[in-house]
């Protein structure tokens, strides 16, 4: 390998993510090498976070983010946790600015290591969100799976995280759903021009939400940072629970809720975990790599 970068292997709340350095390069980590990085075992993500060089005033890096079959996502809360975690323990800051193709994220790790991020505003409009037919109330469309006249899921709360989100309600627990099997329909629905990120979300309580997540472009994840997000303000817009709610992703084996709050001037903070396993480098252009030799040795 001539041409490789750092990257570590890193998880939020278990959601597998890759934080790949691209600073001082030109270049983009490319679909070929995310997908061959996705397939060895080792390596295998849901998102890479590739930091860049700033690209606007008053930012501290540029991110782009992939998803494990090679196409890009405009916002992964998780994945952002992981990027303040990975530039906290390099340079000793505590608070970022960071730009995505979807805007500006403010982020900042706490002193018990939790990380907050701005992941900015939600939208509700069906062209932004986007839906293929108009809808003037996004906070419940129509739309099912399953037998006509007993649907198993029905009339999801959709919205834009910066990227696009359903979130269905369920009254039981959403690991007792085939969301393997529902999942891939939902996510790839024509109501859905851009495809969707697909939620089961039960209401605990009025400050609490259960929730499992089918990915756009990556599947079943063990967590889903920015799908938390659409749950909370579409449980809060529907009247389910306040503006603040712990969330339990019910996939995930870290057993630390997220917090999310949409705040009152519409900014939606996001506050967890961000855990590094190791470190090592890879080629942006291929995806081969390499683990560092001091964690290899201490991994034999
Ligand atoms: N895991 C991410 C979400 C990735 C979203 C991506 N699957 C897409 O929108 O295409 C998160 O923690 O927010």
């Amino acid at each position: 390998m001539s041409d490789t970068v750092e990257f570590a292997k890193m998880n939020g709340l278990g959601n597998k993510i890759l934080v790949v350095d691209m600073r001082g390069r030109k270049d983009m980590v490319t679909p070929q090498a995310a997908i061959a990085l996705n397939s060895d075992p080792e390596t295998a993500f849901d998102q890479i976070m590739a930091i860049h060089d700033p690209r606007a005033q008053g930012t501290d890096a540029y991110i782009d983010i992939l998803n494990c079959d090679g196409t890009k996502a405009q916002a992964c809360g998780n994945g952002t946790r992981c990027v303040v975690q990975a530039l906290a323990s390099e340079t000793g800051k505590k608070t970022f600015t960071f730009q995505t193709v979807a805007g500006i994220l403010n982020a900042s790790e706490h002193e018990n290591g939790m990380i907050s991020v701005d992941m900015g505003l939600p939208r509700f409009r069906w062209d932004d969100i986007p839906l293929s037919e108009e809808f003037y109330d996004t906070s419940r469309i129509e739309l099912q799976i399953g037998p006509i006249d007993n649907p198993v899921l029905h009339s999801p709360a959709v919205m834009s995280m910066g990227n696009p989100h359903a979130v269905f309600w369920v009254t039981n627990d959403p690991m007792t759903f085939d969301l393997e099997r529902f999942g891939p329909l939902l996510e790839n629905h024509p109501m859905f021009p851009e495809k969707a990120n697909i939620t089961l979300a039960q209401v605990v309580s009025d400050t609490a939400l259960r929730t499992r997540t089918f990915e756009r472009g990556a599947g079943l994840t063990l967590a889903c940072g920015s799908a938390a997000c659409a749950a909370a303000v579409s449980a809060a817009r529907t009247g389910r629970t306040g503006r603040t709610v712990e969330i339990d992703v019910a996939s995930s084996p870290v057993r630390i809720p997220l917090i999310i709050e949409w705040r009152h001037d519409n900014h939606v903070v996001m506050t967890g975990p961000a855990e590094w396993e190791w470190s090592g480098r890879a080629d942006p252009e291929t995806g081969a790599w390499s683990r560092d030799a001091a964690q290899a040795k201490a991994a034999l």
